[in-house]
């Protein structure tokens, strides 16, 4: 079953099975992210998040661009006192609170903000034709959705640094070698290819794939020894789940598991 919803204007929702679709849609901007789109995109996400209904995310753009960045049209008149008051862009930072797991499908350009949008996603399934780039720089700014920082845990200081102070995009081969991208796929396929992905995770317990989620999120905030004790916590706690008992018996009986997301 499948259904647009009709209250926003810069992206489509649809439901495809469990999974929660979130299309941006301003092809003429190139998906560019003005505030009214970034209020949408937050509702959205956040709506699919609480729904029991919804085992996982896709958040996708165009096939010309995943998101060309914030839009620099609308920044363009804002003085510091604005911005600061404003707390510009700190809205996106409700994403990281998103317990569902979202999977990115990047096609074209993924830059600035979009690519800050894809990795505020839990993982980037990228078309071949994607390119990614923090090109602030360029217009007299630096990184603000998180750029600088989770780009720098995804490829590294050299590359990340490489990528902020020149400005380039790195094609989608790059970035998957960068550890950026967890794969790369034909143009034509990336929509079913993500889909399959979002949908096999939809098909797990919803609450243990959000402690996996939860778990290897913990492994930027903490350190080796903590993450890892965390994670035998967490792994214990699945045990009070009827899902553990689901997927292990179902193991031992050589049949598939019927999760009951509890
Ligand atoms: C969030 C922060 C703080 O991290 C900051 C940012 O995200 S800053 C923005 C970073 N992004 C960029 O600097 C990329 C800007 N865009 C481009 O460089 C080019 O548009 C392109 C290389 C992605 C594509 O070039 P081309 O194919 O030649 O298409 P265009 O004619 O340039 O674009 C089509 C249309 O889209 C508008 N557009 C594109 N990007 C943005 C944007 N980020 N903000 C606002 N509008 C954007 C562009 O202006 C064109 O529209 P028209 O002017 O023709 O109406």
């Amino acid at each position: 079953m499948s259904s647009r919803a009709s209250e926003y204007e810069t992206i489509l929702t649809e439901r495809k099975g469990r999974v929660g679709v979130v299309t941006l849609n301003r092809p003429k901007a190139l998906n560019a992210l003005n505030s009214q789109l970034m209020r949408e995109v937050v509702a959205a996400v956040e709506a699919f998040d609480a729904d029991g209904e919804i085992g996982a995310i896709l958040l996708t753009g165009s096939e010309r661009a995943f998101a060309a960045g914030a839009d620099i049209k609308e920044m363009q008149p804002k003085t510091f006192a604005e911005v600061y008051a404003e707390d510009l862009f700190s809205q996106w930072d409700r994403l990281s609170s998103v317990r569902t797991p979202i999977v990115a499908a990047v096609s074209g350009y993924a830059l600035g903000g979009g690519c800050e949008l894809a990795m505020l996603c839990d993982f980037i399934i990228a078309s071949d034709t994607a390119k990614f780039g923090q090109p602030e720089i360029k217009l007299g700014v630096i990184p603000g959705i998180g750029g600088s920082q989770r780009l720098t845990r995804a490829v590294g200081k050299a590359k990340a640094m490489d990528l902020c102070l020149t400005g380039r995009n790195m094609d989608a081969e790059e970035a998957e070698r960068a550890g950026l991208v967890a794969r790369i796929v034909p143009a034509a396929e990336l929509l079913d290819v993500a889909l399959e992905a979002a949908t096999t995770i939809a098909s797990m317990s919803l609450p243990i794939a959000r402690m996996a989620k939860e778990a290897v999120n913990r492994s930027f905030e903490t350190t080796l020894a903590e993450g890892v004790k965390f994670e035998r916590r967490v792994f214990h706690s699945t045990f009070a789940t009827a899902d553990q008992k689901e997927g292990m018996a179902a193991f031992v009986e050589k049949r598939a598991p019927k999760f009951v997301n509890g």
